[in-house]
């Protein structure tokens, strides 16, 4: 079997006394969608941050396309198409939707984002954003205000701001957070489709929405992987079903 795309080894960080991250270690095989699961506190998102360059781990290596990245920060992972999918507070409400991902084609490019620019790199940049604001389904919205869209569609935005990036693996810190049923079906299905081309790793709790969409699930617990496996296996684990699923959720 070939190297995983991500490799996290023997992780640890502690705030205080707290064990956040106890010595994790998994991998994230490319293509498939890798959910993390937990109750509240256990540290998930702790975790991703320590993957995506935000937080640095006390200990323990991550692995990236076969190199080590564990000193690395956030601006040169993202480089080497190790994204984070941000939340909703990074958007610019008062640009335009195509506006907003256009700052992220730029910002890829390595520019900083000017006004003013020559006609023809505009229509360069927009073109790109339009390809993202598409793969996301969110070409019809374009002109209008980040700020005027519903929450659903600025999940979508930042899924297209993220994909500007051009990411291999994109981290998704609860993607369904806010939506309702009918937007989380949607970015459901986005997930889905957007699967062929980049592999993701996802915190979530919509249980319904991990077990539809993860190729495999870790389980953490009080910042350890309490199981990790197909969501058949840690569906049927009884470790997990003891620690955190509860019998009635997963029947
Ligand atoms: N900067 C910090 N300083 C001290 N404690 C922290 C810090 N960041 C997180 N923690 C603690 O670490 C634990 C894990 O937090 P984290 O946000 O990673 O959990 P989580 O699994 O993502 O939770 P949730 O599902 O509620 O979002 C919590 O007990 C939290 O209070």
């Amino acid at each position: 079997m070939t190297d995983a795309l991500l490799q996290v080894r023997n992780l640890r960080k502690t705030y205080g006394a707290l064990k956040v991250t106890n010595d994790v270690s998994l991998d994230v095989h490319e293509g498939e969608i890798h959910a993390i699961i937990g109750p509240n506190g256990a540290g998930k998102t702790t975790l991703i941050s320590q993957l995506s360059g935000q937080l640095r781990p006390d200990s323990g290596t991550v692995i990236y396309t076969g190199q080590d990245i564990t000193a690395l920060d956030m601006a040169a992972r993202v480089r080497m198409g190790l994204a984070r999918s941000f939340q909703l507070t990074t958007l610019l409400p008062s640009f335009t939707v195509l506006e907003n991902v256009a700052v992220a084609v730029q910002a890829r490019e390595g520019s900083s984002f000017r006004f003013f620019r020559p006609a023809s790199t505009e229509r360069a940049l927009n073109d790109q954003a339009m390809e993202c604001l598409n793969d996301v389904g969110l070409s019809g919205t374009a002109s209008r205000l980040a700020g005027a869209l519903s929450h659903g569609e600025k999940r979508q935005l930042e899924l297209a701001i993220a994909l500007a990036t051009r990411p291999r693996l994109l981290l998704l810190d609860e993607p369904l957070a806010g939506t309702g049923h009918e937007e989380a079906a949607q970015l459901v299905d986005l997930f889905g489709r957007l699967k062929s081309r980049v592999t993701m790793m996802l915190i979530e709790h919509d249980m319904n929405a991990v077990f539809a969409l993860a190729d495999r699930v870790s389980v953490l617990v009080y910042g350890e992987i309490a199981a990790c496996g197909t969501p058949d296996a840690v569906r049927n684990d009884a470790k997990v079903r003891a620690a955190y699923l509860g019998e009635e959720e997963v029947a």
